[in-house]
């Protein structure tokens, strides 16, 4: 793992090594022809435990970054280091490998599998990691009623209300353990009541398990129950 070892973000002393960290990323589109410079030379660091709300206007970068930051995509410029290893000279099988085992992403719309239940849609990811079906169910459903979604189990995402289904969403992110929670605006379509429980949820997640949480959020009470928060500005990571 030479190639690997990680530079320190300045100013980090001798504390343990971020489990992410963007250094000098940048990424640009091209639209009609022109570029479009979204991110140019952005620094973000987010240590084991930590969680981070990412709070920007549209259009400026939230999604480029949480999907750069989940490997989904790759940066013009700059490397993304994940658990002290640069990910930009890795092969796509190694790169799908820390996707699929470290890093764990909750979307807006939650994604789930229509015609399985709640349980098989947290079941399913763990038994393509290769775990067995019975060590996969025991987690799921531990997962699940840990989520207070326990009287659910065998429910389909149409029998499920909408913060349901956001947390069986998360459950399936985190079911693998992984060791970053990467989501994009994870409460944005749910009323503030429902929105606050998952909120919760995810809080509660995170301290326990030691997770990494970078959170795309357009709500402000939210975000301020995080540990930080950070914003886009002219492409760059900036603290709130
Ligand atoms: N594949 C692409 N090709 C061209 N332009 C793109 C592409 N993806 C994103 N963009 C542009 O990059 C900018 C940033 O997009 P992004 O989705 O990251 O914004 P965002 O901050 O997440 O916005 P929102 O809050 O509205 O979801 C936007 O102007 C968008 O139009």
């Amino acid at each position: 793992m030479s190639e690997a070892a990680i530079e320190k973000p300045a100013g980090t002393g001798e504390r343990e090594a971020p489990v992410l960290w963007l250094h000098a990323v940048e990424r640009r589109y091209s639209e009609a022809g022109a570029p479009l410079e979204i991110l140019k030379g952005a620094e973000l660091a987010v240590w084991p435990g930590e969680s981070v709300a990412l709070i920007a206007p549209s259009g400026t970068g939230k999604s480029t970054l949480l999907h750069l930051a989940g490997l989904l995509e790759a940066p013009d410029g700059g490397e993304v280091y994940i658990g002290g290893r640069a990910t930009s000279k890795l092969s796509d099988s190694e790169r799908t490998r820390i996707r699929r085992i470290d890093i764990g992403f909750v979307y807006q719309f939650h994604h789930l599998l229509p015609e399985f239940s709640a349980l098989e849609n947290v079941v399913l990811p763990q038994m393509i990691r290769g775990l067995s079906k019975k060590v996969a169910r025991n987690n799921a459903s531990e997962l699940l009623g840990y989520l207070g979604l326990g009287e659910r189990l065998s429910h389909r995402p149409s029998e499920l209300s909408g913060g349901e289904q956001q947390r069986v969403a998360i459950a399936r992110a985190v079911a693998n353990a992984p060791r970053i929670l990467m989501a994009d605006e994870p409460t944005g379509n749910l009323d503030p009541k429902t929105a606050d429980h998952v909120f919760s949820a995810l809080g509660q997640l995170v301290r326990a398990s030691r997770l990494a949480a970078v959170i795309a959020t357009h709500n402000m009470e939210l975000a301020g129950r995080m540990d930080r928060r950070v914003t886009i500005r002219d492409g760059l990571v900036v603290e709130l």
